[in-house]
């Protein structure tokens, strides 16, 4: 039976009434996972049904051990062959380009819809002087700009030009004419918002705060900007216009003003995953295939297995949605230049060329660890994808949806580059932290890269229409 977390402090906004156009749609897609290794589950939707006992070992899975967690669950989403996926509501446009406008829907978009071009990220920290009546406004306020935005509308019917001339508009107007382009906006929320460092439980959220969403560890190599990390609230905002996903930003947080303030935030271009089998796999600052073996939408088994939080995980009202893992990733770019494309190769245990595991085989052929490929060369022991891969973590994936950034130079020239890292998971203890822990210990890429900020988020699932980002949570 699903946890039950009530508490009830305070009133919520009623909600407006509406239909609920989110309800789960139907998904004929069938679970593509063998192509990019892992499980050969099948799709389907049942992956938080039927669970194996297990050691009991994990924080938000009673009697579930991490490796039964996903053989457990892909398993059990084999047995069907239709997925509620979430990707259905927003994929009109699979073919790699933009999604039509998705906001309303069972999950968020901006996670297994197309991953576009461009990115926007913010993390915000909620006033001191807020209440709890405030935090709810705000998050209606989002809920109704959000909604659109992503139309390609002005943040309010008035908005940049419709207003009286004697008042600042309510919209800021540098996206006046671009339409939506493909923008999507997913809401998380961060554990600073149940109880704050001093331990005060601010908004009457503490008892509702997933076990699961905690700071993360500090890890080996770790150089945090604690200026750069955390945040109460966050908005990823994606476009495949750059001015789009800034000017959703900029509006969310003027709209924001009192209530929550912008604490960090980043900009990104050039997606470094897909999240769609129809979409090409882009390239990373060091030149390499990034996302072959990405989690993909339409392997609904896996998305339903290791994405989204199910019944049995618990809290209530976090069902359906998922856990964000943000990392900064300073890549020392100059340096890896000067390195053979021989070592480059080796690091990652990929060719730079197709991309394919250097055991052989073409980008889409899974690494055969043991094996040599048709050039006498293997993959390392400690090569990231041999560290990273499902085998080497008691079969955790992720899907990422990084972008590559650049924040200009220093005084010698050297670029101020990396990769913003985004990842969404059912459970980040028993997938990103264990993942990043090897990682972390013997990854050749380390020479070449250094963490400098962290952010971990609960993402709640999707708005239905009349409701508001994260209400459940607010709700007895
Ligand atoms: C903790 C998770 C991960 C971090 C941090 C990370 C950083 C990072 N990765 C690259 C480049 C590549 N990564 C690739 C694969 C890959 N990486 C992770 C996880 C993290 N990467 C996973 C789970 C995987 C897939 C492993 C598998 O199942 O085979 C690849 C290969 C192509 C691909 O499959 O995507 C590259 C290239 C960089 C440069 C980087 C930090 C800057
Ligand atoms: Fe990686």
């Amino acid at each position: 039976m699903a946890r039950r977390e009530r508490r009830g402090l305070g009133r919520s906004r009623p909600a407006r009434t509406g239909g609920v156009t989110g309800a789960p749609l139907g998904d004929a897609a069938t679970d593509g996972d063998s192509a990019t290794g892992g499980d050969a589950a099948t799709g389907g939707d049942s992956a938080t049904g039927p669970v194996a006992p297990g050691d009991g070992s994990s924080p938000g899975r009673r009697g579930l051990s991490r490796r039964g967690l996903f053989a457990a669950a892909a398993g059990a989403a084999g047995a069907a062959a239709v997925g509620t996926g979430g990707f259905a509501a927003g994929r009109a446009s699979a073919g790699g380009g933009s999604s039509p406008a998705v906001f309303f829907g069972e999950h968020q978009a901006g996670i297994v819809t197309p991953a576009q071009d461009r990115l926007h990220f913010a993390a915000f920290d909620v006033s001191s002087s807020a209440s709890r009546e405030n935090l709810i406004e705000l998050l209606q306020d989002w809920t109704d700009a959000a909604a659109r935005l992503v139309r390609g509308l002005d943040v309010t019917e008035e908005g940049a030009v419709g207003g009286p001339a004697l008042k600042p508009p309510d919209d800021t107007g540098e996206a006046l004419g671009l339409g939506a382009s493909g923008l999507t906006l997913t809401f998380g929320l961060g554990p600073t918002l149940f109880r704050d460092r001093d331990g005060t439980d601010r908004f009457g959220l503490a008892d509702r705060k997933p076990e699961l969403l905690a700071e993360l560890p500090h890890f080996s190599g770790d150089q945090l900007d604690a200026a750069l990390s955390g945040g109460d609230l966050c908005i990823q905002a994606c476009a495949d216009d750059p001015q789009v996903a800034v000017h959703a930003i900029r509006n969310l947080s003027r709209i924001a003003f009192g209530r929550a303030s912008l604490r960090w935030s980043q900009l990104g271009f050039g997606r470094t995953s897909s999240t769609s089998t129809a979409q090409q796999t882009p390239r990373n600052l060091f030149g390499f295939k990034d996302g072959t073996a990405n989690i993909k939408a339409e392997e609904t088994g896996t998305v339903d297995a290791q994405v989204w939080v199910g019944e049995d995980d618990g809290p209530d009202w976090l069902v359906g949605g998922s856990y964000l893992v943000t990392r900064k990733i300073r890549m020392t770019i100059e340096i890896w230049d000067r390195q053979s494309l021989d070592e480059q190769e080796r690091v990652i245990g990929r060719d730079k060329g197709e991309g394919a595991p250097l055991s052989g085989g073409g980008e889409i052929t899974e690494p055969a660890f043991s094996a040599l490929g048709p050039d006498g060369r293997g993959i390392d022991v400690d090569a990231h994808v041999r560290l990273a891969h499902p085998t080497s973590n008691d079969g955790a994936k992720l899907l990422r949806r990084g972008y590559n950034y650049v924040d200009g130079n220093d005084a010698l020239g050297t670029l101020d580059a990396g990769l913003f890292f985004i990842a969404y998971q059912r459970d980040p203890v028993a997938q990103f932290t264990a993942m990043q822990r090897r990682l972390a210990g013997s990854d050749l890429l380390n020479e070449y890269i250094t963490h400098v900020s962290s952010g971990v988020f609960a993402i709640a699932p999707g708005i239905r229409e009349g409701q508001h980002i994260a209400q459940a949570l607010f709700e007895d």
